[in-house]
């Protein structure tokens, strides 16, 4: 990249993302640099890669915090693979694993191994493979007994292994890599961790000769690298180098670019990790934050209709819209797949066109794995499309060109916020967030203040007025609720849901499962996401339902009570906490 020329991206200038150095200038082998270069296309590093593949090219435990979207897979993928195509004599399947990277995703595990690829092909005798659940066990024994020199792996399906599989060969690994630390922890995998390092023999304190000691070396990143991370840095790293957890920023600037042995020196810090609670987290500066303020019983009309909107003003871009719970997603899905719209508004020739015109996916972890992977690589290869997903795709996906992410339940933690937001304005592309949030939980805006995030309303009158109204001339409204496009729309989206009875069912569901979400909100969330608060009336409504909540609460509820139940007897503990949020992470 020509230094000190001011060319943007779509979003901002690129130098504010890439550094004015090349690869090579990073100390990487030549053959890895002309990959980089010629088939993935990367001209230059991007800040995190250029401030830290020096220092982990040094051999020092790292810990990267860097916004999302900004390159930091690579920057742990290609020390990794300089290292190893260094080995003499060269390294052979037989060796077993080398490089072991812990994610907590299925589709993140895809996403990695996808990367490792590309980056390996003109280093073929290193071997790239991925165990996780979902996956058939007997297939992933058979590829260890083989030989995988970098393994992806969800941390509870690389427990398993350890115990069961006699033929996985680690008694090389130098390498153990976190990617996305904090979600790991999130999930309840501490203990999982704490077993896998203690099989592996990777604590700092268990390290018994200086030799094993100098051959580990443990990294750890996120962008939301808060005081959770502590124990497991403390755990896992032995002297750490933290790199962008020093400044409080939203973007590195060029001066930051430390390279080489200044990094180390100017980014040393004193040998144990200390992360402060209420640290500001990086977002992309390009990045248009905004929340609407919507009641609860009109959200539902709200979402169809900001999407409307949305894909009228631009038929071909891709949307992501979160929901809290599985069940809520495959309502949503259903509803948006199959409604028409307001016939009293539309005219016969336009009553057979669904309200929201595009292509409808759905990800979420009680989806079968074959479903999960084909809707994974139809969104990253549609150029136009909305994805409705829980928050497996929150962390670390990196689908392109996704024009707009939408958080209609709110996340809870304010980590979680800068995840989902992070799927769009990538790697200083343009991008816009908006966020839900019902008038009683205004405050949540207070929480992500609390961590350098803010944002700005929404003008949702604005675009309610924009609507057409067939019966209603007066263009005065004073509230959301009363606006004549609000109660027709509810009301064709009731009659729609109350004439389909698979829908309805799904959104009995779907309510009981939001009531539940809701109320699992943990510590100081609790105080803002109040159950009691809650009209269940209005909740109802946001499922477009007719009845009243208690009587499809109690049908649904015993059902549900009843399935609980089951659960219980077969999944201990923490695994219920995770199926009762409706994700299936990390097995
Ligand atoms: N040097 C580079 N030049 C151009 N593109 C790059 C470069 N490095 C990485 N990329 C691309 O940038 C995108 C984002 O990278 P990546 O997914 O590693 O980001 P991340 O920081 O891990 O994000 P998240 O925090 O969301 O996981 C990917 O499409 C990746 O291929």
């Amino acid at each position: 990249m020509a230094e000190g020329k001011k060319t943007k991206t779509n979003g901002v200038a690129k130098e504010e993302i890439f550094a004015a150095c090349d690869f090579a200038s990073l100390g990487l082998h030549p053959a890895l640099c002309d990959q980089l270069k010629d088939r993935m296309g990367f001209e230059a590093p991007t800040l995190v890669q250029a401030q830290a593949i020096p220092v982990i090219l040094s051999g020092r435990h790292v810990l990267v915090n860097a916004a999302t979207g900004t390159g930091k897979t690579i920057t742990y993928l290609a020390p990794v693979i300089h290292q190893l195509q260094n080995y003499h004599p060269k390294i052979q399947r037989s060796d077993g694993t080398f490089a072991l990277v812990i994610v907590p995703t299925h589709e993140l595990c895809m996403q990695v191994y996808e990367n490792l690829q590309k980056l390996l092909h003109r280093f073929h005798w290193i071997v790239p493979g991925y165990i996780m659940g979902g996956e058939n066990r007997a297939k992933e024994k058979a590829r260890l007994r083989k030989g995988i020199s970098i393994l992806i792996a969800t941390p509870g399906r690389l427990l398993d292994h350890l115990k069961h599989t006699s033929s996985f060969v680690y008694k090389n690994l130098r390498w153990i890599i976190f990617d996305e630390a904090d979600r790991i922890l999130e999930l309840g995998f501490g203990k999982e961790i704490e077993e896998i390092l203690d099989i592996l023999g990777s604590r700092p304190h268990v390290s018994e000769s200086k030799d094993a000691a100098f051959v580990r070396q443990n990294l750890l990143l996120s962008a939301t690298l808060n005081e959770k991370v502590n124990r497991l840095a403390n755990m896992s790293l032995d002297n750490p180098v933290m790199i962008g957890l020093d400044d409080t920023k939203t973007q590195p600037s060029n001066k930051q670019v430390k390279l080489l042995d200044d990094a180390i020196e100017m980014l040393e810090n004193s040998g144990k990790a200390s992360i402060t609670p209420d640290a500001e987290y990086k977002l992309p500066a390009q990045l248009n934050q905004r929340y609407v303020k919507v009641p609860c019983g009109s959200r539902l009309v709200v979402l169809l209709s900001v999407l409307k909107d949305l894909f009228a003003k631009e038929a071909s871009q891709k949307i992501v819209v979160f929901f809290s719970t599985c069940d809520a997603v495959d309502f949503h899905h259903a509803l948006i797949s199959q409604f028409h719209g307001l016939s009293k508004l539309q005219s016969d020739t336009e009553t057979r066109e669904l309200f929201v015109k595009c292509n409808i996916l759905r990800l979420h972890g009680n989806m079968k794995h074959e479903d999960r992977v084909k809707t994974f690589n139809a969104f990253k290869t549609e150029k136009s499309a909305l994805l409705l997903s829980t928050d497996v795709s929150a962390r670390g996906l990196d689908f392109p060109k996704v024009r707009c992410i939408i958080q209609y339940d709110s996340p809870g933690e304010a980590t979680e916020y800068v995840h989902r937001v992070g799927r769009t304005a990538r790697l200083g592309e343009k991008g816009d967030s908006l966020l839900f949030l019902q008038p009683i939980e205004v405050d949540y805006l207070e929480e992500l203040k609390k961590h350098g995030v803010m944002l700005t309303e929404y003008p949702l009158m604005k675009l309610l007025d924009s609507f057409p109204l067939k019966h209603h001339r007066l263009k005065k409204f004073v509230s959301i609720e009363m606006h004549p496009w609000v109660l027709d729309l509810q009301k064709s989206l009731e009659s729609f849901v109350f004439r389909e009875v698979k829908i309805k069912k799904l959104a009995q569901n779907a309510f009981c499962s939001w009531v539940r979400a809701y109320s699992a909100h943990r510590g100081e969330l609790k105080s803002i996401f109040m159950v009691k608060k809650l009209h269940l009336g209005h909740v109802a409504k946001s499922f477009a339902l007719k009845e009243q909540p208690s009587l499809v609460g109690r049908s649904v509820q015993k059902k549900h009570t009843e399935k609980r139940k089951r659960t219980h007897k077969v999944k201990e503990g923490l695994k219920k906490k995770r199926k009762m949020a409706n994700l299936e992470e990390g097995d």
